[in-house]
């Protein structure tokens, strides 16, 4: 790094003074905190951006939101060059540059790293980064603090691509960095254009519309999300679709009491909707929820997570709650049978003539219920730690990988080579079967591979894959929901001392530290037929999170209790 570089940092640095006696990490997804507090880590994640641009000769993307947390949170997330989450191997020095306080130390931390990774500052090589920003108010000042870090370091360019779902930047980044064009239309076009070739390839005769349900209604979490549904659906026949919580003006409040990771956590439903709803289905999402004939769905407050639900009864705000687990395991059934379609021998007398490997991934926050029956399916199935960059990472090494955590965050990745495998069945298959059987199987795969979003879970494109499928199977949210019966469970959340005091092994299922603890949540789980309880510390909030399950639910909410007094009991409750 030459002098002048290195006094263009120092000087755009002191603009930004780093907040005194916070310790930020990357966690689970990008730097959280207080908006208040982070134009410094975010002038700082802007030069990380820079560098791994020129680093990795790729456009990279920076995106502004905190996601499901309360509107005066923010955050900032970086996309890679394939669109997926930033390589592990940065996060420590994203880490390392968040939290030096002075300015020597933070100059000569990414002198060291520039020579480590031997990145050409100041050389041919010039960076380019999407900004993408949700609609929390703090967003302007902190894309303006991105902007700063960007250009600091010399050959750097910002792209500021608007207010985005954290999918459809990291789409975009994906998208251009393969050499394609990249708009939000371009966005919205090929999510449309695939929903209606499955809808096209739906079989006539297996249509029953009248089990289906008429009415989708969204509820966008007074969130992005919303507002881009509205958009989206313009360009959708055949859905009927409502969102509220769209965000408006006076509507409500950005993820209060609203929003995917509300109704899966509380399994409640979100204020907009009331007891005329009963029967529909509904979606959330960042959060989309779902609920329609009425299905109902969440979306979250950057739209990269959906359930659905729907309300039973008109006797209290109850839901029934169809999250991620149960999404993947329609998406699973339908893969399968769609692969077994391929696999028979028809008319063309061909067989396929590669075995796909398909996989799915969950957490330990899966349903013991959805995972007994996606074995029951034949599916092999992996547990990684909480968080999509590790959830992403085990999928990918499937030819098709189905990845869902149970708040609703999940995808399915397709390989190059399954795609390009699936693109020549379809070929072949055309000038003697087409029209077969086989050969939609083949085309249905296709579609699904340009619908679902390849770089992220996307509220969006995996609402209309969900109700692409619906609409094949004739399918009611109540029938979706009969696939399996959830086990009771129960989530809390404890502030204590000091969370990063509690470390978890087999992918958190098993607390190492403080030792004790582990031996303490054995005895209480086993008090209970159907037990299950882990504790892990969260990566987005300064909080442990407790999960129990158990065969009904007063028993999953006892050993939560339980399990809650233990982790108070060693780790010391925060006194702030
Ligand atoms: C139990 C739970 O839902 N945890 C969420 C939450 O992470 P925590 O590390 O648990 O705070 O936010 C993450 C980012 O959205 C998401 O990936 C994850 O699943
Ligand atoms: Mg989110």
């Amino acid at each position: 790094m030459n002098e002048k570089q290195q006094a263009l940092l120092i000087e755009s640095a002191s603009r930004f003074p780093p907040p005194q006696g916070v310790k930020l990490s990357y966690g689970t997804s990008g730097f959280r905190a207080d908006a208040s507090i982070l134009s410094s880590t975010v002038f700082r994640v802007g030069i990380l951006a820079a560098l791994r641009s020129i680093k990795t000769k790729s456009v990279i993307g920076l995106m502004i939101t905190a996601s499901h947390n309360q509107v005066s949170d923010n955050g900032i997330k970086i996309a890679d060059p394939t669109g997926g989450m930033l390589t592990q191997d940065w996060e420590p020095f994203a880490d390392a540059i968040a939290n030096a306080i002075d300015p020597k130390d933070f100059i000569q931390l990414i002198t060291e790293f520039v020579k480590k990774e031997d990145i050409p500052i100041g050389g041919v090589q010039s960076a380019e980064i999407y900004l993408g920003r949700d609609t929390r108010p703090s967003g302007e000042v902190l894309l303006e603090a991105a902007k700063q870090g960007i250009s600091s370091v010399v050959g750097a360019v910002a792209i500021d691509m608007g207010i985005l779902t954290t999918p459809q930047l990291h789409w975009m980044v994906r998208r251009k960095n393969m050499g394609m064009k990249v708009s939000e239309s371009s966005y919205f076009e090929q999510l449309s254009n695939s929903f209606r070739c499955l809808v096209d390839l739906i079989p006539k005769e297996d249509t029953v519309t009248s089990k289906v349900d008429e009415k989708l209604i969204v509820d966008g979490s007074n969130g992005v999300g919303g507002e881009k549904l509205e958009e989206l659906k313009k360009l959708v026949d055949g859905l009927i679709i409502e969102v509220r919580n769209t965000g408006k003006e006076g509507e409500g409040i950005l993820n209060e009491r609203v929003g995917a990771d509300f109704v899966q956590k509380e399994k409640v439903a979100p204020l907009g909707f009331s007891s005329n709803d009963v029967g529909i289905r509904l979606v959330s999402y960042l959060h989309v929820h779902t609920h329609r004939q009425c299905v109902l769905r969440s979306l979250d407050g950057d739209a990269d997570r959906l359930v659905y639900f729907h309300i039973p009864s008109i006797c209290n705000m109850k839901i029934d709650l169809v999250d991620g687990d149960k999404i993947l395991s329609l998406y699973s059934l339908f893969i399968m049978e769609q692969l077994r379609a391929l696999s028979k021998k028809e008319n063309s007398g061909m067989i396929a003539d590669y075995s796909v490997k398909l996989g799915v991934v969950q957490t330990a926050y899966a349903n013991g219920a959805s995972t007994e029956y996606l074995k029951q399916l034949g599916l092999d199935i992996v547990f990684t730690p909480t968080g999509v960059k590790y959830l992403h990472e085990k999928a990918a090494e499937y030819d098709i990988g189905i990845y869902f955590e149970a708040n609703g965050h999940g995808t399915i990745l397709f390989s190059e080579h399954c795609i390009s495998w699936l693109e020549s069945r379809t070929n072949e298959v055309s000038s003697t079967s087409k029209g077969s059987e086989q050969h939609k199987a083949a085309l249905r795969l296709l579609a699904i591979s340009n619908l679902i979003n390849q770089a992220v879970g996307d509220a969006l494109s995996g609402l209309l894959l969900a109700e692409a499928i619906l609409l094949h199977k004739g399918w009611s949210i109540k029938r979706w929901a009969t696939l399996y019966q959830d086990l009771p469970s129960r989530q809390l959340k404890v502030k204590v001392a000091d969370r990063t005091a509690v470390t978890t092994a087999n992918a958190e299922t098993v607390v190492v530290k403080p030792s004790g603890l582990q031996e303490a949540i054995n005895s209480e789980t086993a008090k209970f037929p159907l037990g299950r309880s882990f504790i892990r510390p969260s990566g987005t909030e300064d909080v442990i999170r407790i999960y129990a399950e158990a065969s009904t639910q007063e028993a999953a909410d006892t050993l939560a209790e339980s399990v809650a007094e233990h982790a108070k009991c060693f780790l010391g409750l925060n006194k702030s």
